[in-house]
């Protein structure tokens, strides 16, 4: 096709997945012309170093380290944000949108604090904001939320979006190697953030949850709501006594609500084995979504890398390309509408796998169940193992569904019991409705 009018996105970023974007912009040309009838043209890109070396061949001319060049040209229909941070992006995207320009990102971070006010500027400039990159890369979950179940009412998200991480513990669990050799192959082949404590620590992973619940939930769920432990204090131990008794650990996010009272937490979950969330390897995230009428769905793919993450952001400029057509941009934001109002521990239930370091001495046992029956918490399964210190011994119990209150006041007791040498680790069990 010739003589398509061109459509000029202005690029702040040429990182990894700035690079990707070029990439696919360039090598899928011709399809993307097929499918809006435009050809997209990479006008200015904002980099903050013009003299590094970088991965793919640029013209010089379009690199820029100054964003008002960039924000500023007035022939730019779309920005692409893949420069993460929040500020200075946040100033960047609402000068961006105030002056007409649609905006696609891949920053969670900043959709995660501060997406209802780009959303609001967005609606009132006519602006098409989109963000799909910003959860679970490669997995077009956003775009399924708000279209493919917007008949729907979702009453349960849970799953692993963090590729980092889950990179992290299956290479600890399959090939036995350590957290740190681990983490800087993973920084290497740029699953991991600038800064990788937001991964490992849960951050990054607890943004992508509050998006998802505010999308699913209808509610205006932020970051705060979150309940977040990262992967720091997963032990060598907990992953093999995980195995010995069926489970895999892995950084998984649930958010459910039920009767509008509503849970959101990222942690270190034990996954029992047969689960589909526990065979899911590598970079790779997978997400269910529970809703009243659908049911069960599951959603698999690359949570993380230049070209899945690429992939979701074309996509979306792909969407906003053919809303310009059809000059219907900007209409198709839904505000959250349903208060929130979030679950007290008492109501937050689940199993728990509890390791503690016991005195290897008759009667242990029997003191620690009594307790455990006091406080109401049902014993599903117990191992004990012997301890590398003598006379200590390593004792694993997996609770049945319990509150999270009563759990707690249990392990403040266990504390300040002398047969207890230490509580290890506490970790929630997911057993899998369909395991
Ligand atoms: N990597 C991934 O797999 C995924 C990343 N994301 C998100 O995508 C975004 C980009 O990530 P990624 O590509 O990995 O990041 P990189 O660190 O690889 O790239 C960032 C790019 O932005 C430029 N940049 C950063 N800050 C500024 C600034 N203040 N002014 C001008 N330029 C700036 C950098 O310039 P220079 O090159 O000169 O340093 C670089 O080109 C982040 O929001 C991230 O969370 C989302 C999903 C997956
Ligand atoms: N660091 C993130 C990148 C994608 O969002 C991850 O590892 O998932």
């Amino acid at each position: 096709m010739s003589g398509e009018k061109e459509i000029k996105v202005g690029l702040l970023g040429l990182g990894t997945v700035g690079t990707g974007v070029a990439k696919l912009i360039e090598g899928h040309q011709e399809d993307l012309i097929k499918q809006t009838g435009n050809r997209i043209t990479i006008q200015k890109i904002l980099v903050q170093d013009k003299d590094k070396k970088r991965e793919i061949s640029i013209d010089k001319q379009l690199v820029t380290d100054d964003p008002w060049e960039v924000l500023k040209d007035s022939e730019i229909d779309v920005i692409i944000e893949v420069m993460g941070n929040i500020h200075p992006t946040y100033e960047y995207l609402m000068f961006a949108l105030e002056k007409g320009k649609h905006v696609v990102t891949a920053n969670k971070d900043l959709m995660a604090l501060h997406g209802a006010e780009l959303l609001a500027m967005a609606s009132e400039h006519h602006c098409d904001l989109y963000y799909e990159a910003s959860v679970a890369g490669g997995i077009p979950i956003i775009r399924a939320l708000v279209e493919g179940f917007a008949s729907d009412r979702i009453t349960k998200v849970v799953g692993i979006v963090n590729g980092t991480t889950n990179y992290i513990l299956s290479k600890m669990s399959e090939e036995g190697l350590p957290f740190d050799e681990v983490l800087v192959k993973a920084q290497e082949l740029g699953y991991a953030e600038a800064d990788p404590t937001s991964d490992v620590e849960g951050y990054d992973a607890a943004r992508k949850m509050a998006i998802l619940s505010n999308l699913a939930f209808h509610m205006d769920v932020n970051v705060h709501d979150v309940e977040v432990k990262g992967i720091t204090k997963v032990t060598e131990e907990d992953i093999r006594f995980g195995k010995q008794l069926g489970y895999e650990i892995k950084l998984l996010g649930i958010a459910k609500q039920n009767d509008n009272l509503l849970e959101v937490s990222i942690q270190p979950t034990m996954v029992n084995k047969h689960h589909p969330l526990a065979k899911v390897s590598g970079v790779y995230n997978a997400i269910y979504v529970y809703g009243e009428a659908v049911g069960e769905t599951m959603f698999y793919g690359p949570g993380a890398g230049q070209l899945p993450t690429a992939t979701a952001v074309v996509s979306d400029l792909v969407t906003v390309i053919k809303q310009m057509n059809l000059g219907v941009n900007g209409r198709g934001v839904v505000a959250p509408y349903r208060p929130k109002q979030l679950k007290s521990d008492d109501l937050i239930t689940s199993r728990y796998f509890i390791r503690l370091r016991v005195l290897d001495q008759i009667g242990v046992l029997a003191k620690i169940t009594q307790h455990m029956a006091e406080h109401m918490i049902s014993l599903q399964e117990i191992l004990q193992l012997p301890d590398t210190e003598e006379q200590k011994a390593q004792l694993i119990l997996i609770t049945h569904e319990t509150s999270k209150a009563q759990l707690n006041k249990f392990l403040a007791l266990m504390e300040k019991l002398e047969i207890i040498d230490q509580i290890s680790s506490v970790y929630p069990v997911e057993e899998g409705e369909i395991a």
